[in-house]
């Protein structure tokens, strides 16, 4: 890819000849500081609870305070004026000549789930600074102002709440009502919680986490596709045109439970059992929708006492469903209720909980800030491909109050969620530079 192109397209943004110092020159238009960057990336997953590769990073634990330190370390040295909001979301702003306009933003996350990856969110917030550095190495100017968001809690790992700190900025009253009992498995209140990791709140804060609709002009987030496709296909650039629509449910099933080797076979409720049935249930409703594009998942799957020697008196299933067809989604979602009912009757234990916690809409990607990523990535000499986004992101939230588009990079057989999560340098410099130029571009219109 020719960096002649993009100085170019740099000069036309900023107005003025950029330096072309040839090879290896750190002031060239468009330098991406790759070992800089892996630096960072490997720095960051030190903050974990779970050893190396792996990387356990949880909302307000200590490891994530250390992480929130580190990426506000990065946004003082690059000049950004920082910004906290009650819950914990961190921003970064560069001042723009016409600062009263609505700013261009990125941003992701950097949480991570039990023993995932060290790129999943991380790529699109230091993959976001050093776009930032990038921009300003040469010399760019921006008119309306670029903001870098780290979104607290994209994982739904501590309260069972996925993307929290975006579902709050959109608006959310909905949960900032919930937020009001909500407790994690170790009976932390989330507020007790917030407060431990310096966020300090009272419940009627929340909704000064909300953010006005018109608030910002454009939200774009880099990310790894967390999929195959671009690396089975050799293409450097997924340009997400739509994300699909994520649902989680609760359901608990109590039984009364007894001794496993008194108890007979017939003379059973075993609570274990139901949670099993409703698992595979999830899988046949999922499989005969008709469509490729229907998921579901049980990540959790949770019995007790948990001995083995006793019939499972209570049990504890939590399961993801998502498909870009909402309709589809929640057809399924539907039948997965009256399994979990039949289920109940026919092994005659009680459906204590089926909840679901959350149902949200596929969201679109704002036609002219997708247009503007193409035009980056033909500027860039990259190859791109339009494509849907399975997995959801804080950006599914914030295409409720700006227009949004989201740049995926390939990954390492398309691996997420565990350890062997991997993007190489040259591919995360792709993408910063392509976000970058969509920045700039975005920023003086
Ligand atoms: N991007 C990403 O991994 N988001 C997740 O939280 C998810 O489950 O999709
Ligand atoms: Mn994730
Ligand atoms: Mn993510």
């Amino acid at each position: 890819h020719d960096d002649a192109a993009a100085r170019r397209t740099m000069e036309e943004f900023a107005g003025f000849p950029a330096s072309d110092g040839g090879d290896g020159d750190r002031t060239s238009s468009f330098y991406v500081d790759s070992d800089g960057l892996q630096r960072q990336i490997d720095e960051l997953a030190s903050f974990s609870d779970s050893p190396a590769p792996s990387v356990t990073r949880v909302l307000y634990s200590e490891k994530d305070v250390q992480a929130r330190r580190y990426i506000k370390g990065i946004m003082n040295q690059l000049g950004l004026s920082i910004r906290e909001d009650a819950v914990g979301n961190i921003f970064g702003r560069w001042e723009g000549s016409e600062a009263g306009l609505g700013a261009v933003a990125t941003g992701s996350h950097v949480d991570a789930i039990p023993f995932s990856g060290k790129y999943d969110g991380v790529a699109g917030v230091l993959g976001a600074l050093e776009a930032i550095s990038v921009l300003k190495r040469s010399g760019f100017k921006p008119k309306r102002s670029l903001e870098v968001i780290m979104f607290t809690s994209e994982e739904p790992t501590r309260f069972g709440i996925s993307c929290l700190g975006s579902r709050l900025m959109a608006g959310s009253e909905e949960l900032s009502q919930s937020l009001k009992e909500t407790v994690d498995n170790q009976n932390v209140s989330f507020f007790d919680a917030a407060d431990s990791a310096g966020y300090k709140m009272h419940p009627e804060d929340l909704h000064n986490v909300f953010l006005k609709k018109d608030n910002y002009f454009a939200f774009i987030e880099l990310h790894i596709e967390q999929g195959p496709i671009l690396e089975k296909e050799g293409i450097q650039i997924g340009v997400v045109t739509a994300i699909a629509a994520p649902a989680s449910i609760k359901v608990e099933f109590e039984g009364n439970g007894g001794h496993a080797g008194a108890v007979l076979m017939p003379a059973r409720n075993d609570a274990g059992l139901a949670a099993a049935e409703l698992a595979l249930a999830v899988e046949k409703h999922v499989l005969e929708s008709g469509s490729i594009d229907t998921v579901g998942t049980v990540g959790i799957l949770q019995v007790h006492p948990g001995a083995i020697n006793s019939i499972p008196s209570k049990s504890h299933v939590e399961i993801d469903v998502r498909d870009i067809d909402e309709k589809r989604r929640n057809n399924v979602i539907e039948k997965v209720h009256q399994s979990a009912i039949e289920i109940s009757k026919n092994r005659g234990v009680v459906l204590s909980e089926f909840k679901i916690i959350n149902q949200d809409p596929p969201a679109l990607s704002d036609k002219s800030v997708i247009s503007t990523m193409e035009f980056a990535a033909k500027q860039l000499n990259l190859d791109y491909k339009l494509m849907i986004s399975r997995a959801y992101h804080d950006s599914l939230f914030m295409a409720r109050i700006s227009p949004m588009g989201m740049i995926f990079i390939p990954c390492y057989k398309g691996y997420s969620h565990k350890p062997e999560e991997y993007a190489s340098p040259e591919d995360m410099a792709n993408g910063v530079k392509v976000l970058a130029l969509t920045m700039g571009r975005l920023s003086l219109e």
